[in-house]
């Protein structure tokens, strides 16, 4: 390995780059699953809705009305442009967020360390591997530091195999597999170490190209929501298909006209079709990805929209998610009760030791922001010798291991024949290396004490001098010397406090896991504001059975100095206990309680590319603010949904009774599928626009998580909705039977009814858009598609009624003025009986 002094390798320039990705193409296996527009309007056709809507054509063709067959087509038409369009837009997100989540890799190019999306690596390449890293492509390893990769998914081994820079040897043939070989392969996992590859081959030229695997990148698993409304459709088809067939059997005997018979049971069965239902999940889902994506927040499985607004318990850790994870030392200690405060001072001589012992027991190039404070102290503090940037080389080095918080390293001095190691790590992982006695350990206690009680983050500095035939194993070998102790100053997120506060209102506890030293987790818990009662530790979770566990889980909110094994007891306990979890993680070892989880969430900066392959949930920051901002998202877009099908369910009713209604009192139609087919191409962009745009509740966050198992269809929404529906009806059919008996015409009772039912439809949205109980959030809420779409709905409906041709396709009557004011008093009565109504259910709806 090159010391600092030597030139470090500058990797392809961005220029060189450009041209062999163009030449080469990117690196990446094909992707089977993106829908093109074509496929999704093919996937559409099949739609029973649309074979209605032929069907309805076809009848009208056999009758002869080759208007009203066009016409009926056009809609269908513009339905299908409508869907096509919406699930266009969705899959361009989908494929804009799996974009997102694909893998990226750490690469050198002009010199500099920059992260770029997987597909951009090329041949030529200089990769940085480090712990937790998938291996982007292929390549040839020029520098590993104990350096363990699985390549289970090449080999099928799942035992970690060594890796060894190449050094020289020649690239032969080779293969993943054995040990000590100096090639990585593209979809292998660095479990352990760090190095440096030069890439070989690319997409499908590597290994895993060859064999044709491929990676998984967003999940579609159904989420429980699709099977709910699945079920539902399912039921309403069947249903909506009985009744059709009655009411045709019922007209054709009852008229004799069997053609007029058929017509009309397409339109009752066009009236019952809930296929609405399926479209506004898919874009309800698709865009609350979007969504939360422009909060910094990735969603990698559509379930965890849903579960978001149910969470009960955030399980966070410390370093980086509530803290800014940018490090500066803020005190030295050294055994004799020296001591040095802030930075901004000049160091003694006396501190020079423990600076330069602290910066070499660092990665010569750190990525760690805690050795990179290290490394910034020392450069400070020895200005004026050159201790730091003296010429040596690294020998060797023995990483951190969850039995031992301590990593040291190994250096071979310029004009110097013995060896030197220098440590760092936990104060009493390093107080063991140096087998200090009890009364110094003591001493080493109250002082890491001291200073974690400030929220520093406290590390013991040791150096022991070895030579270079008599390297140990372990770290434990060594005959430390501890030379002091250093404080990291990390501090907080600015939002955090208020983030803990509006989570803790939103009736979620916030609990800390983190592997810091418990005061230093205390301190920083209580000035991110968590209620810290009570601390567990990693150790009295190893001894704590189940049962215990689960009871003080109940209560602690920080839990330090954990191992991620113990995190994972943690999530268990809590989750036995019938909390909702959802759990931040970043590291190699945080995948199994990443996945055990209800919502994993990984970090997007410094996790590890494991880490976001187990979790459902990704930061593109990594701030604890995002998570909330996430969860509110997920409350607001699950509300909205709730809205959205409550409105379908409602606005069916009346359409599928004045469809019936005729047929079983002997009456003129009212609708024939043109109506019908009309008011559906209202009805969707209602749904997937304006409801889908709403903006949070109020008390979006000042109300309890959801509970988990609360059905999407409750009977409080599925009643709430009939009994809109029902009244709208009553209402409708009054004035459609009103109408008839004072003389009027049938067209001009029809042109009066279905005027009527667009204006109640209209006070439907307006009922639904907030389950708040004012007027003036029915009219005042801000929502841009709303205004748009009156608008056109009144355009149109304006058309049908005064321009001739318009109306007599739609059999309508002149509308007189008395009329008009029926039907805005129609509306109006739907919208003040709805709205007075609503407080005996809306608190029943939020849950
Ligand atoms: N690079 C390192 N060198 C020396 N010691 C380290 C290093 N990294 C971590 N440690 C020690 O191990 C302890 C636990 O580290 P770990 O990485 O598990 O905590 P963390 O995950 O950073 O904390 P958090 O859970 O809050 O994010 C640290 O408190 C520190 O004492
Ligand atoms: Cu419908």
């Amino acid at each position: 390995m090159s010391g600092a002094a030597k030139t470090k390798p500058a990797g392809l320039s961005e220029a060189d780059a450009k041209a062999r990705l163009a030449e080469d193409g990117a690196n990446e296996l094909p992707r089977p699953e993106r829908r093109s527009p074509l496929r999704i309007a093919f996937e559409v056709l099949r739609e029973p809705m649309l074979l209605l809507l032929l069907g309805g054509g076809l009848i009208y063709l056999v009758l002869g009305d080759l208007k009203e067959a066009l016409i009926l087509l056009a809609f269908g038409a513009m339905s299908i442009v409508i869907t096509v369009a919406q699930e266009t837009r969705t899959e361009r997100v989908l494929e804009a967020l799996r974009d997102l989540t694909s893998p990226r890799a750490l690469v050198v190019r002009d010199g500099a360390r920059r992260r770029i999306p997987g597909r951009e690596v090329v041949r030529g390449d200089l990769l940085v591997l480090g712990e937790g890293d998938r291996v982007p492509a292929d390549a040839a390893l020029v520098d590993a530091r104990d350096l363990q990769i699985d390549e289970s998914l090449l080999t099928g081994e799942s035992v970690p195999v060594r890796k060894q820079a190449a050094d020289g040897i020649a690239a032969a043939d080779h293969r993943p597999g054995g040990e000590d070989q100096p090639f990585v392969y593209s979809g292998s996992l660095v479990v352990r170490g760090e190095g440096l590859a030069l890439v070989e081959a690319t997409g499908p030229r590597s290994e895993i190209g060859k064999i044709g695997l491929s990676l998984r990148g967003l999940q579609a698993e159904p989420p429980r929501l699709q099977q709910q409304t699945a079920r539902l459709v399912r039921l309403c088809f069947l249903g909506g298909a009985v009744v059709s067939l009655a009411a045709v059997a019922l007209y054709g005997l009852s008229r004799g006209d069997w053609l007029q018979a058929l017509l009309a049971g397409v339109a009752i069965g066009m009236s019952m079709l809930p296929e609405e239902f399926g479209v506004v999940l898919t874009v309800f889902m698709a865009m609350g990805a979007w969504r939360i994506s422009q909060a910094r927040v990735l969603t990698r499985r559509a379930a965890a929209i849903e579960v978001l607004g149910s969470a009960t318990v955030l399980c966070t850790d410390k370093t980086g998610t509530l803290t800014q994870n940018q490090m500066s030392v803020a005190e030295l200690r050294l055994l004799d009760g020296a001591r040095l405060r802030s930075t901004g001072q000049r160091a003694g001589p006396e501190f020079s030791e423990l600076a330069r012992c602290g910066a070499l027991a660092s990665s010569p190039e750190p990525f760690d922001p805690m050795e990179k404070a290290l490394h910034l102290f020392a450069r400070e503090a020895l200005r004026d010798s050159d201790a730091l940037d003296g010429e040596r080389s690294l020998v060797r080095t023995y990483g951190l291991r969850p039995d031992l918080l301590a990593m040291t390293q190994v250096w071979r001095m310029a004009g110097r024949a013995d060896l030197v190691a220098c440590a760092k790590g936990a104060p009493e992982a390093i107080a063991r290396l140096c087998r200090l006695n009890d009364a110094d350990q003591e001493l080493v206690r109250d002082a890491a004490g001291e200073m974690a009680k400030d929220g520093l983050r406290v590390l013991g500095v040791a150096t022991a001098g070895c030579d270079d035939n008599s390297l140990p194993q372990l770290q434990q070998g060594f005959a430390f010397r501890l030379v002091g102790l250093v404080g990291l100053a990390d501090p907080l997120r600015p939002h955090v406090p208020e983030a803990v506060r509006e989570c803790r209102a939103a009736g979620i506890r916030v609990v800390m896991i983190t592997g810091d030293y418990p005061a230093t987790a205390v301190a920083i818990a209580s000035q991110a504001g968590l209620d810290v009662q009570d601390v567990m530790t990693g150790d009295q979770v190893r001894l704590a059975d189940d049962a215990a566990l689960a009871a003080r889980a109940r209560h602690v909110n920080v839990f330090a100095r954990v191992l991620p094994e113990q995190k994972l007891r943690i999530v268990q306990a809590m989750k036995a206990d019938g909390e909702i979890v959802a759990m931040t993680g970043d590291g190699v070892n945080d995948a199994p309680s990443l996945k055990a989880a209800h919502i994993g969430i990984a970090m997007g900066g410094r996790g590890t590319d494991v880490a976001r392959e187990a979790s459902s949930i990704v930061l593109l920051d990594d701030d604890f603010g995002s998570i909330v901002a996430a969860i509110r998202l997920g409350r607001r877009i699950y509300d909205n949904l709730r809205k959205a099908m409550a409105f379908i369910f409602a606005v069916h009713v009346p359409i599928a009774g004045l469809a019936l209604l005729p047929l079983v009192f002997g009456l003129p139609l009212i609708f024939s599928p043109v109506h019908i087919a009309f008011l559906e191409l209202i009805i969707d962009p209602v749904c997937s626009l304006v409801f889908e745009a709403e903006r949070e509740e109020r008390d979006a966050m000042k109300r309890p998580p959801r509970r988990a198992d609360a059905e999407l269809f409750s009977f409080a929404l599925v009643g709430w909705s009939v009994l809109q529906g029902a009244l709208t009806f009553a209402l409708t059919a009054a004035i459609f039977v009103g109408a008839l008996r004072s003389g009027l015409a049938a067209d001009e009772a029809r042109a009066l009814t279905f005027v009527s039912l667009v204006i109640c439809f209209v006070a439907l949205v307006l009922v639904n858009r907030s389950f708040s109980t004012s007027f003036a959030s029915a009219f005042f809420r801000p929502n841009p598609a709303l205004a748009w779409i009156f608008a056109v709905v009144a355009a149109v409906l304006a058309t049908t009624l005064l321009w001739p041709p318009a109306s007599s396709l739609f059999r309508f009557g002149p509308l007189h003025a008395d009329d008009l004011l029926v039907t805005l008093g129609a509306g109006l009565l739907v919208l003040i009986v709805l709205e007075a109504l609503k407080p005996l259910w809306a608190r029943r709806l939020r849950f």
